[in-house]
């Protein structure tokens, strides 16, 4: 039987009595004041007398250490329940006859499922207006579950299980009584899951969590979660979450919601969508995603540089000569341009992906691996930004290409893309932190759809050697002899270090070569989908690679400017065939901070 890889086998760490805990609550009640460690605790120990392991959350903590590090007062109820003895958690995907519900959403709950992840009473629920049976619902979702490549055993079964975890509610997107039907099929499943019967409607989303409340419901050990994931279009997340609110919200346990981007157009958009949002949902239920932050290599980012000693010396202006963010597809916006044309690469990649990767690269360390001291970090990093300008700007659109016979087409042949559109499939930006450790480091950004190929990857060009010895060797291009970091997300996830080296034999000839960690080969277990991370967080209530309203205010403050300049003054993005590395204009923008591209330069690898 597989085991959830995020759980650890375990004892010695066991609480040694449970009445302790409850001694704890006992006193909570009395002072007012919860200690997040005592359910997650008394959770934690019951988990170890009964299945032998201790859940872990993605930072590597038991969640019940990272959550005794601090006291929080007792009506902080969604941290106070966060995990519970037989809970059950129903998960309902709102969108789910959408594209992203069944490329990655359903594909990721069964990847969780196969590996033992969910906790042990779930249901999946789709929701969305068409109208789907429950078989029909499977149907659908089965044609885009996959085993993994390197466990196909039972594979068959397991995914016939999991298909049996799945339901359908087909209703509006802004309808209570709709949603109100699902609470009814929710709450079906969940008492016959809990061995208890239903107890009627539920219209109130607060529920006021007394002490006392918590105290019974760790004796009786049962409260039923619910996740939502808004797989929708944006225009429609106030109403599902305002309905979900009112009518479908959790009783008995928490109830969180995963907000899909784009998170507004622009600071006010994003603004109010944060303020409707919290009309109905407090800050610790929205769990706003950015899947960039799932990503293996993102994830790891901070573990090489906080864990060792040969980077976290160098990570600064002193030593780092410039970082480069580079994000590049090799297809085009095919069928979403609609989506698209509203956004641009600007709002679709940079302000979100690469700006979360650019402050998980250069924030300070963090006081604790804890979700609010990571986002803490981040937000000071964001705020340290200057405000992105035009000039430091370049944006581009693909056009039609004919190459080897095939005739690959322009962003506004989309039928998608209204005529004449000036949004850019293309762009190159250079931000800076003004803060003491990046002053005067570029930070250079580049993204593209229609490109020649399909990358995702952090480049840090290091300064050159002082009173280089060698340079003789070099001849009289030295940034030839640099060193470079290459932190490559995909595909064939690898780090690699370009260091110079005597090419062996008799003479002093020396080359650039790398120390190489590619991943296929060092690591031959699949790597999970940042879904499946992301997912998993969310159900842990574990909230560090989600993104917090101040973050995302800082995000839209960088480029709110440039966007409403961009769009104001109707600029023109420079055209570049599709297929090819995008726009020249790009090349004159690093060439402003003296940069070169380190994935055009001949000695690319
Ligand atoms: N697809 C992707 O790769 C990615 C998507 N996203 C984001 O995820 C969310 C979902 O994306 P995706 O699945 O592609 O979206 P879809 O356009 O496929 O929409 C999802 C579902 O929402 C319903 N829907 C679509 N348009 C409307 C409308 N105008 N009014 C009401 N309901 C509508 C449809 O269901 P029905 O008609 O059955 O109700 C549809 O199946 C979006 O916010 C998107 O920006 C983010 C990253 C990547
Ligand atoms: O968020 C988005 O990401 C995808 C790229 O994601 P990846 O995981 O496949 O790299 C991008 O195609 C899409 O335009 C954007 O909305």
């Amino acid at each position: 039987m597989a085991i959830c890889f995020r759980c650890h086998r375990s004892g010695a760490s066991a609480p040694s009595s449970v009445d302790h805990y409850r001694t704890l609550a006992r006193n909570a009640r009395k002072n007012k004041v919860w200690p997040a460690s005592v359910p997650s605790l008394l959770a934690g120990h019951e988990a170890i007398r009964k299945w032998g392991f201790q859940m872990k959350s993605s930072n590597g903590y038991p969640l019940n250490v990272v959550s005794s590090q601090k006291e929080e007062p007792y009506t902080d109820h969604s941290k106070a329940k966060e995990e519970q003895i037989d809970s059950t958690v129903s998960i309902t995907v709102v969108g789910a006859s959408g594209d992203l519900a069944k490329k990655k959403i359903f594909p990721a709950l069964f990847a969780l499922f196969y590996e033992d992840c969910l906790p042990k009473h779930f249901t999946v629920f789709g929701y969305a207006r068409t109208q789907l049976t429950d078989e029909e619902l499977r149907n659908m979702i089965g044609k885009t579950l996959t085993c993994r490549i390197d466990k196909r055993e039972n594979c068959g079964d397991k995914m016939e299980q999991f298909l049996q975890t799945c339901f359908y509610h087909s209703g509006q997107y802004g309808s209570e009584e709709n949603f109100l039907e699902l609470d009814r099929k929710l709450k079906d499943k969940e008492s016959k899951q809990m061995g208890f019967l239903s107890n009627g409607d539920n219209r109130n989303f607060f529920i006021p969590v007394f002490p006392i409340n918590m105290i019974l419901s760790l004796q009786v050990g049962k409260s039923a979660n619910r996740l939502f994931y808004l797989s929708i279009p944006p225009n429609i997340f106030v109403d599902v979450v305002r309905c979900a609110s009112r009518t479908a919200s959790s009783p008995t346990g928490w109830t969180r919601v995963i907000v899909e981007k784009p998170f507004g157009r622009d600071a006010q958009s994003s603004g109010e969508l944060t303020r409707s949002l919290k009309q109905h949902l407090t800050e610790d239920q929205i769990f706003r995603i950015d899947h960039y932050l799932g990503k293996e290599l993102v994830e790891n980012l901070s573990v090489l540089r906080f864990s060792n000693l040969v980077f976290e010396p160098l990570w600064s202006r002193k030593f780092i000569r410039n970082v480069q963010l580079i994000f590049s597809e090799d297809f085009g916006t095919e069928g979403r341009g609609g989506y698209f044309d509203n956004y641009g690469i600007i709002r679709d990649i940079m302000q979100n992906h690469l700006l979360q990767i650019l402050a998980l690269f250069a924030m300070e360390t963090p006081v604790s691996l804890d979700a609010e001291d990571i986002r803490n970090e981040k937000v000071k990093v964001l705020r340290s930004m200057r405000t992105l300008q035009l000039d430091d700007v370049v944006v581009g659109q693909y056009k039609g290409h004919t190459r080897g016979g095939r005739s690959l087409p322009a962003y506004i042949d989309d039928p998608t893309v209204p005529k004449g559109s000036l949004t850019p499939t293309f762009a190159a930006a250079a931000l800076f932190i003004d803060n003491a450790r990046w002053d005067g480091v570029p930070f250079l950004m580049k993204a593209g759809k229609a490109l020649h190929t399909r990358r995702a990857e952090i480049r840090v060009q290091f300064r050159h050697v002082p009173g280089n010895l060698y340079k003789r060797n070099f001849g009289t291009d030295l940034d030839k002899a640099t060193n470079e970091l290459v932190i490559r997300v995909q595909p064939d996830e690898a780090i690699y270090l370009k260091i110079n080296n005597k090419i062996p034999g008799l003479s002093m000839r020396l080359d650039s070569s790398n120390l190489n960690l590619l991943y296929a080969s060092r690591y031959p277990r699949e790597i999970p989908d940042a879904y499946e991370r992301l997912l998993l967080d969310a159900i842990e209530g574990e909230r560090r690679l989600f993104i917090r309203s101040d973050e995302l205010d800082a995000a839209w403050a960088l480029f709110t400017p440039v966007l409403k300049e961009l769009e104001d003054k109707r600029i023109a993005p420079e055209l570049y065939p599709y297929g090819s590395r995008g726009p020249v204009g790009a090349h004159y923008l690093a060439a402003k901070y003296n940069v070169r591209w380190g994935d055009l330069s001949s000695q690319y690898s």
